[in-house]
């Protein structure tokens, strides 16, 4: 039976976790706080992240990572961005030589401006074999509701990719393997801080097509910051890309998109944090991903823009009001 270490007993940790315990994976999760596990495992329930949903009996929690990566084929690792580095740096020796570190995660390091498959790389010495990230249009409400939805499991080595799609394919989550890695991630990363510009356009009442411009702008943008770094253009085009900036755009479940709704309704950055009390990547991973375009000398004006609000004390409508007086040009898609 192929089993699975879940990091992370938040929203997406737990989901995740049932994705895989429905597919037949044997599943432990991986936290912090001895009171959450004892209800995972006695409740049958994550009262703090997923409250009323019965979690499925092949999983359980512990908050020893030991016993967590125990005989795992795959790591699947489910912590804020920033943190990463910091807990691989405990955990990742308990691994065995053959695990496959999988990044459910969707932010880019501050300072190094690193993507998370580029951290776990780093930390734990594997190979481009035993890396791989998933990601897609996948709001943890809905899936843990057993909604359906597509996904991308991307490594850069096939038989990786095709393993962890049999490990978590069900009848509600349909994966799709990809060999673009850098793609999937900046995907997942930047429609985080497109999502914060577009609730903040939701937030001040702008109405659909600016979402729909911001959408797409953004997307394009991506795609600009992606090709410089050597993703797949078409890669923005699918799940990990447009899917992904669609439902997150569109979404009040989206923890980025209510961070931008509040600010747009004139909340300060402290007063969203506490509405927000959940991981909200793009408020940090927009000053990374700024800072690794600028590294590549790319121009991404929405992130850039949304840096502005988040960081530099600018107005939403200031930050409106910057991208509408851009000067003419054509629609370059990237
Ligand atoms: N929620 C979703 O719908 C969703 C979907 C796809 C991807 N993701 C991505 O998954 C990642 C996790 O998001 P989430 O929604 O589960 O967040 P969350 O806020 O729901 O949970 C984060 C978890 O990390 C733990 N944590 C916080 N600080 C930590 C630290 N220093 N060390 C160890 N653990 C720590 C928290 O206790 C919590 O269990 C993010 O990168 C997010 O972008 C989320
Ligand atoms: O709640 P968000 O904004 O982190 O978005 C969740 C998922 O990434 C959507 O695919």
């Amino acid at each position: 039976m192929t089993r699975a270490a879940v990091f992370g007993s938040g929203n997406w940790g737990t989901a995740f976790g049932m994705v895989l315990a429905d597919a037949g994976t044997e599943v432990t999760l991986w936290g912090r706080r001895a009171d959450l596990a004892e209800a995972i495992n006695v409740n049958r329930e994550n009262p703090d992240y997923l409250p009323g949903i019965t979690l499925p009996d092949g999983l359980s929690a512990t908050t020893d990572p030991a016993t967590a990566l125990e005989g795992a084929d795959f790591a699947l690792l489910a912590v804020p961005s920033q943190t990463l580095r910091a807990n691989l740096s405990g955990w990742a020796a308990q691994a065995d030589s053959h695990t496959v570190f999988v990044s459910l995660m969707k932010g880019v390091e501050l300072g190094t401006c690193m993507r998370m498959s580029e951290v776990i790389a780093e930390c734990t010495g594997a190979g481009p074999d035993r890396i791989a990230v998933i990601s897609g249009p996948n709001l943890a409400h809905e899936i843990a509701r057993r909604m359906p939805a597509g996904t991308v499991v991307a490594s850069a080595e096939q038989a990786t990719a095709e393993r962890l799609q049999k490990a978590c394919h069900t009848p509600y989550v349909r994966p799709y393997t990809s060999n673009d890695v850098i793609g999937c991630e900046l995907g997942g990363a930047v429609k985080n801080v497109i999502g914060l510009a577009a609730g903040m356009a939701d937030g001040m009442g702008l109405g659909d097509n600016a979402k729909s411009t911001l959408i797409t702008r953004g997307l394009a943008e991506t795609t600009r910051l992606g090709v410089a770094v050597g993703a797949d253009p078409y890669t923005f085009a699918g799940l990990a890309g447009l899917g992904d900036v669609v439902a997150t755009c569109g979404s009040s479940l989206s923890r980025n998109h209510m961070f931008g709704v509040h600010l747009g309704r004139g909340l300060s950055v402290t007063q969203a944090s506490e509405l927000v009390r959940e991981t909200a990547e793009g408020v940090k991973s927009c000053e990374s991903v700024l800072e690794l375009a600028e590294r590549h000398g790319v121009d991404m004006p929405i992130a850039r823009a949304v840096v502005g609000v988040v960081h530099d004390g600018h107005s939403p409508k200031e930050m409106l009001a910057t991208l509408m007086a851009r000067s003419a040009k054509s629609e370059a898609l990237y």
